[in-house]
């Protein structure tokens, strides 16, 4: 497995696969790699020939309160995973690289960005269709593999590759969680031990939704009113949000009569974690 920095050095590695007829994926993650980022990477790895990791913490996707500095990193542990899992190439790229001076072109979106996590991280969306864009057209994957973890950037990434002609399939991979049903997040290490235990309020309440959704309850507010009661029943925990929204559109729906995601953001003291679930109507897991 090869580690590179360059645009340049990923597209020559890319074009002699090609010359060869192999197939490529890639796994765009901001590194601080877990068993979460792995399931992806497996998945790749038996669907292509060739498998890339992009492991960047992209700038233009934080806020100027947001945790760019603190955002933790280990490219050792991160290459033993990723060769462990299959990959043939990590692309490690600087901020220069990717945004070299006098960079001023950006992909945004209306709609889907302005709800859920789009609310609180007014600039996020914009830099991760931004930064996504840029990694597509430099791999050029045949697929390009997104965790349901954080199911509105898949909805967004989907979208854009449909508005924007992009050919590339997007695979879309299901949540991994530590046996106590916490989401797998790089993030989980900013929590103290009793932040850590005081987070589980976040699984308990998806469990408790998805429970009322599959027992046939239509009413989006009762499903919202008793994942809401579990979260607040925790005092280190602080809702951002709780809503269930329409799986393509991230428009909130007064009624489960459509495939739907039921996502949650909450502050664990200055953490900020999200979960989610989606359905079918009529309570079949999506
Ligand atoms: N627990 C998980 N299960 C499945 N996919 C995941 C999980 N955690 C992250 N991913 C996916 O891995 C990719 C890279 O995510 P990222 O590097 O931001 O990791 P993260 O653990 O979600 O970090 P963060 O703390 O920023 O939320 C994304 O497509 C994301 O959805
Ligand atoms: C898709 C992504 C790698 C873009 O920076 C990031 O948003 C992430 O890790 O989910
Ligand atoms: N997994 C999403 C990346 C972010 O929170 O910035």
């Amino acid at each position: 497995m090869k580690i590179v920095e360059t645009v340049a050095e990923v597209r020559e590695q890319v074009k002699a696969w090609r010359k060869e007829g192999l197939t490529v994926g890639l796994v765009p993650t901001m590194g601080y790699l877990h068993e979460g980022h792995q399931s992806l990477i497996a998945k790749a790895c038996a669907q292509n020939d060739r498998v890339v990791v992009s492991i960047f913490v992209n700038p233009t996707q934080f806020g100027p309160n947001e945790d760019l500095e603190s955002y933790p990193r280990d490219l050792e542990h991160d290459a033993a995973l990723c060769e462990s899992t299959g990959a043939a190439l990590i692309f490690h790229p600087t901020p220069e690289e990717m945004y070299p001076k006098g960079f001023c072109s950006f992909v945004d979106m209306n709609v889907l960005t302005k709800e859920l996590c789009g609310l609180s991280r007014p600039v996020h969306f914009r830099g991760v269709c931004t930064v996504v864009s840029k990694l597509l057209h430099i791999v050029q994957p045949d697929k390009a593999y997104f965790g349901e973890k954080d199911a509105q950037q898949l909805a967004v990434i989907r979208r854009m590759v449909l508005d924007l002609n992009m050919n590339v399939e997007i695979v879309g991979c299901p949540i991994v969680r530590e046996s106590d049903g916490l989401a797998k997040s790089s993030r989980n290490t900013y929590l103290s031990p009793a932040e850590r235990k005081a987070a589980l309020v976040l699984s308990k309440s998806i469990f408790a939704g998805k429970q009322l959704a599959e027992a046939g309850e239509t009413d989006a507010a009762k499903l919202v009113q008793a994942m809401t009661k579990i979260i607040e029943a925790e005092p280190l925990a602080k809702i951002d949000y709780v809503k269930v929204v329409d799986l393509m559109t991230m428009q909130q729906i007064p009624k489960l009569d459509r495939p739907f995601l039921a996502a949650i953001a909450v502050y664990i003291g200055k953490t900020r974690l999200i979960d989610n679930f989606m359905m079918q109507a009529g309570g079949t897991a999506e």
